[in-house]
């Protein structure tokens, strides 16, 4: 599998800002930091990450940009070590004045198991950095104007939407799963902070993310990782892809190039809006795409293009391919949200879920040879 997302030929801008980006090493994070690294170089970037199972999963997610001038990585837990953090933000030579925070755990299905261990990391991770701002903002009120916090939230939290319902920035919170709960405390409790301490936190609520180097527990890696294994004929039964339940719940897949992307608007927008404001407060964003599709229906279409692309195999039986397992203890059946207010600040899907998947199984196979 190749470890890039196509970012090659990003624009330099001269922008000077020092920016702390939390959850850098992941899946998500490091491809947002491949982006922004290479288009800011008159920004410095320091990423904090505790490196968790889900790094390095394929190769160093920081390859791309560990041997950038103006980026600095940082081993660190943000659940556990607080006070290593407010060192880092307030007493350092580091002068932060945006913080880009993706740091959670982030896989739903390890957070049945383990709900507990959800709450504590994701939730202390996010209050920890809360309560580091806060002191920051105190000891420079100066800076508070200038200051940018883009938290990275999730459309779990919302819970699931019915066939015809949409949700957008303003909607209830309803998460159904231990994550999805996590997430929902973090933005309740951030919520807290933008009234109680006047600190600006803009709070993006995006689909699914996929793209190069996603750990295999989410459905689409999980799907490529056991086409490795395929024939023309399909997988051995015991490593053929699992399909939760019935596979008729959906999801919409929005490619992590196109996340970079929106990241990167919504920080250009806060530069101009928080400034303008004395008052501001920040906004949450939905970042999504129109590209909903069952994950049965998902599955039968990587291994379609697969099967095609590695064997010339024009048509294939799904059940030489797939295994049914049993169901999640909750499965929102699916996720509808508005993502109208992204669009009004320029940004758009330009990766369409058929062209990011041709693009990831080729990539596949090409790296098989
Ligand atoms: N993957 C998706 O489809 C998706 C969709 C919407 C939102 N999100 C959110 O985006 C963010 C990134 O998700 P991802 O898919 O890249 O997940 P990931 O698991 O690949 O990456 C998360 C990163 O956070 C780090 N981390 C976790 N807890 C930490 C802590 N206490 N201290 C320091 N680092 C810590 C991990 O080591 C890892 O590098 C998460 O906040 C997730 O909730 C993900
Ligand atoms: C927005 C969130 O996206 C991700 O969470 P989600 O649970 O929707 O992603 P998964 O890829 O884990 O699951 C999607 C869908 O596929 C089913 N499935 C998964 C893995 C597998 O091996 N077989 C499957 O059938 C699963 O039941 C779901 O219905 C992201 O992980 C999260 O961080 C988000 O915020």
């Amino acid at each position: 599998m190749t470890q890039d997302s196509g970012i090659s030929d990003v624009g330099a801008e001269t922008v000077n800002e020092d920016v702390l980006v939390t959850g850098g090493a992941g899946f998500i994070g490091s491809h947002t930091l491949d982006y922004l690294v290479q288009k800011y170089p008159d920004c410095k970037f320091t990423c904090v990450d505790k490196l968790s199972y889900a790094t390095n999963y394929l190769e160093n997610n920081l390859r791309k940009v560990s041997g950038c001038d103006n980026f600095t990585f940082i081993k660190l837990d943000l659940a556990e070590e607080h006070q290593r953090l407010d060192e880092l933000i307030n007493h350092s030579a580091n002068n932060f004045t945006t913080i880009i925070n993706f740091a959670a755990e982030s896989c739903v299905d390890k957070s049945f198991n383990d709900p507990l261990y959800f709450t504590k990391n994701n939730v202390l991770a996010t209050q920890n950095l809360l309560e580091c701002c806060r002191t920051l903002l105190n000891s420079k009120p100066n800076l508070r104007r200038n200051f940018k916090f883009i938290h990275i939230s999730t459309d779990e939290v919302y819970g699931e939407q019915k066939e015809g319902e949409i949700i957008d920035e303003d909607g209830p919170l309803h998460p159904t799963n231990p994550y999805a709960a996590s997430k929902a405390a973090c933005d309740l409790i951030i919520e807290a902070y933008k009234h109680s301490y006047k600190i600006p936190i803009t709070l993006i609520r995006s689909n699914n993310v996929y793209g190069p180097r996603q750990f295999p527990e989410k459905i689409i890696p999980a799907c490529l990782k056991a086409l490795q294994k395929a024939s023309p004929t399909g997988i051995a039964e015991k490593e053929r892809i699992p399909i939760h339940g019935n596979g008729r719940h959906t999801r919409r897949y929005l490619h992590v190039l196109d996340f970079a992307k929106a990241v990167d608007h919504i920080w250009n927008w806060l530069k101009n809006t928080s400034e303008s404001s004395s008052d501001f407060l920040g906004e949450t964003f939905n970042v999504g795409t129109d590209d909903e599709v069952d994950n049965l229906s998902m599955v039968k279409l990587i291994c379609t293009i697969f099967m095609r692309k590695k064997f010339g195999v024009e048509s294939l039986d799904a059940s030489s391919f797939i295994r049914h397992t049993k169901d999640r203890n909750y499965n929102d059946f699916r996720y509808s949200i508005d993502f109208t207010k992204i669009k009004k600040v320029g940004w758009k899907q330009e990766i369409s879920l058929e062209q990011g998947i041709e693009e990831l199984v080729k990539a596949e196979i090409e790296n098989e040879k």
